[in-house]
C-alpha cells in the first residue's frame, strides 16, 4: 500500500493470480479499516497546500507523472497483461489511453473559471468561484486495471482534490506501478494514497469518514447502489460508473463490413470484459444473412490464447465465475432454441469467441450483462421496433448504431436512451468526451470538461459594497 508516500505492508496478504495461467505471480497487504483511515489522515493532511498550488504547478507535477506512464508503458502493460489478462498490446493501448486522461486534465485545471453576474442591487458585486470538493475516494474495477483509476485521479488532482483509491483485488500491481511512478514524479506525499485490501472494510471506512467529500466509483451496478445509499449519511458527492449491456443495430443501411469490424471491436476488446461492450445485436432482417457471413469470417481472425503471446487478440478471462456466466448464458440460449455458429469452447479460463442466431429476446444473454466473447444476434423489421427493444432494459451506458442512411441514423441515435452512442464507431471512447451512463449505469460523467465539474463545489459570493 501507498500511503502518505510510505509504502506500508499488513499482517494479511492477498494473492494476485495470472487468469492466462492460474498462477499466483504476487502478493499485496492487505489492508482494512486502519489503512484506510491512515489514507484519509494524509489525503486531509495533503488537501490544503495541494488544492493552494496554481493550476500551472499542478500540470507540471502531473505532466511529470504523464511522462514517466509513458517512458515505462510497455513495463506497466506487461504488469496488467500478467494480472488481468489482456493481450500486452491491447494492455500498453490502455495505459496510453489512461495517460491521456493525465495529459487532458493537465491542461483542463488551468480552465476552471468562474463568472461574474449582474447584481440587481447597484451596492453589490456577484461572483462565482469553482472550487476543489476536498478527499475523494475512488474505487476502481478489474477490467481496465490504469484507466479506470486515472480517469478519476487526473480531474481529482488537476482540480485541487486529494485522493485514496482502492483497486480491485484481483488487479493491485497496476495501481501499485501508477503510485511508484506519482512518488517519482514529485506528487507531494498524501496526494495520491493507494490502499489495497478488503473491499467492504476499506470502503466501508471511507463512506463512514465525514473527511471524504467524494466518492467516484467504477463497478457493477449492485455495488454501485451500495455506495449511494452508505453515502447519503455525510452527503458525499457521487460519481457512479456502473454496468452497461449494449445494443449494436446494424440497419438495412449500413456498411456491412464497417458493421462487421465494428462489431468485432466493441464485442470482444478484452475478452468482451468491457462495460461498453455490444451484448445484443439486433440485424435488420434484410441484411441478416450478409451480416452473419461478414461477422463470421471477421471472427475467424481472431487468435485465443495468452496475452503474452504476440498475435493473440483474446486472451483470458479474469476468473472461473466469469467463465461459468458465460456458459450458463450460452446454454441457457441454446435451450431455447439459439443456434451456435461458431465458438463457445472453453479450456481452463479460456472462452472462444461465440456467435449465437436465432436468438430472442427471452434469453438470458440479451437480459444480463455477459462480460464476455459471446455474440448473440437477432433480427428486427422497424425502426420502431428495434428502438423499443434497444431501450428495454434498466442500463443505458453505451449502444452503437451502423447505418448510411443519415436521417434513419439521426432518428436511432435520438431515440436511443443511452449515455453514449458509437455511430459507425465501435470504440467511441476518448478522454476528452464525456462517458457515463442513463438509468441504472450510473450517475455523472467522466472525461471532457464535464468530468471535471465532478470534483469541484459551485461557491456564490456576494460583495455588499
Ligand atoms: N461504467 C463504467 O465505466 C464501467 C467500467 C468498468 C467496469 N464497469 C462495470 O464493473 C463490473 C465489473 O467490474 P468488477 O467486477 O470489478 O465490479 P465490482 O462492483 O464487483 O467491483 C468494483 C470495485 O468495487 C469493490 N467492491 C466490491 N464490493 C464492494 C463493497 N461492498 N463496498 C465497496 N467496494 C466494493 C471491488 O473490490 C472493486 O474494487 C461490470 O458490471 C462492468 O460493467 C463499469
Ligand atoms: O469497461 C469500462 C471502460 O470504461 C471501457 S472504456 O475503455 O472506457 O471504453
Amino acid at each position: 500500500m501507498y500511503i502518505n508516500g510510505q509504502w506500508l505492508t499488513a499482517d494479511e496478504q492477498i494473492e494476485v493470480v495470472n487468469p492466462a495461467v492460474n498462477e499466483v505471480i504476487a502478493t499485496v497487504p492487505k489492508g482494512g479499516a486502519g489503512e484506510a483511515s491512515k489514507a484519509v489522515d494524509a489525503a486531509y493532511e495533503a488537501f490544503t497546500s495541494w488544492s493552494k498550488k496554481t493550476a500551472g504547478e499542478r500540470a507540471e507535477l502531473l505532466m511529470a507523472w504523464y511522462r514517466l506512464i509513458d517512458e515505462n508503458k510497455e513495463e506497466i502493460g506487461r504488469i496488467m497483461t500478467e494480472e488481468q489478462g489482456k493481450p500486452l498490446q491491447e494492455a500498453i493501448g490502455e495505459v496510453t489511453y489512461a495517460n491521456s486522461f493525465i495529459s487532458w486534465y493537465a491542461e483542463e485545471g488551468k480552465r476552471i473559471y468562474g463568472e461574474t453576474i449582474p447584481a440587481s442591487d447597484p451596492k453589490k458585486r456577484l461572483f462565482v468561484s469553482r472550487q476543489p470538493v476536498g478527499v475523494v475516494a475512488a474505487i476502481t474495477p478489474w477490467n481496465f486495471p490504469a484507466a479506470m483509476i486515472t480517469r478519476k485521479v487526473a480531474p481529482a488532482l488537476a482540480s485541487g482534490c486529494t485522493a485514496v483509491v482502492k483497486p480491485a483485488s484481483a488487479t493491485p500491481l497496476t495501481a501499485l506501478k501508477l503510485a511508484e511512478l506519482a512518488h517519482e514524479a514529485g506528487i507531494p506525499n498524501g496526494v495520491l494514497n493507494v490502499v489495497t485490501g478488503d473491499s467492504k472494510s476499506v470502503a466501508g471506512a471511507w463512506m463512514e469518514d465525514s473527511r471524504v467529500r467524494k466518492v467516484t466509483f467504477t463497478g457493477s451496478t449492485e455495488i454501485g447502489k451500495v455506495l449511494m445509499k452508505q453515502a447519503a449519511d455525510t452527503m458525499k458527492k457521487v460519481s457512479l460508473e456502473l454496468g452497461g449491456h449494449a445494443p449494436f443495430i446494424v440497419t438495412a443501411h449500413a456498411d456491412i463490413e464497417k458493421a462487421a469490424k465494428g462489431l468485432i471491436g466493441s464485442k470482444f476488446r478484452n475478452a468482451g470484459q468491457t462495460c461498453v461492450c455490444a451484448n445484443r445485436v439486433y440485424v435488420h432482417e434484410s441484411i441478416e444473412k450478409e451480416f452473419i457471413e461478414a461477422f463470421k469470417a471477421e471472427v475467424k481472425t481472431l487468435k485465443v490464447g495468452n496475452g503474452m503471446e504476440s498475435g493473440v487478440n483474446i486472451g483470458p478471462l479474469i476468473d472461473k465465475d466469469a467463465v461459468e456466466k458465460v456458459q450458463s448464458q450460452l446454454e441457457d440460449a441454446k435451450s431455447k432454441g439459439a443456434v451456435v455458429e461458431m465458438g463457445g469452447e472453453t479450456k481452463g479460463n479460456y472462452v472462444t469467441p461465440a456467435v449465437l442466431t436465432n436468438v430472442t429476446d427471452e434469453m438470458d444473454c440479451m437480459v444480463d450483462e455477459t462480460f464476455g466473447p459471446l455474440a448473440p444476434i437477432t433480427v428486427y423489421r422497424t425502426t420502431e421496433e428495434v428502438i423499443k427493444r434497444a431501450n428495454n432494459t434498466p442500463f443505458g451506458l453505451a449502444a452503437y448504431v451502423f447505418s448510411e442512411h443519415l436521417s434513419e441514423a439521426i432518428e436511432i441515435s435520438e431515440g436511443l436512451e443511452y449515455g453514449i452512442v458509437g455511430l459507425n464507431d465501435g470504440l467511441p471512447s476518448v478522454a476528452q468526451a464525456p462517458f457515463g451512463g442513463f438509468k441504472e449505469s450510473g450517475l455523472g460523467r467522466e472525461g471532457g470538461h464535464h468530468g471535471m465539474d465532478e470534483f469541484l463545489e459551485v461557491k456564490y459570493i456576494s460583495l455588499g459594497l
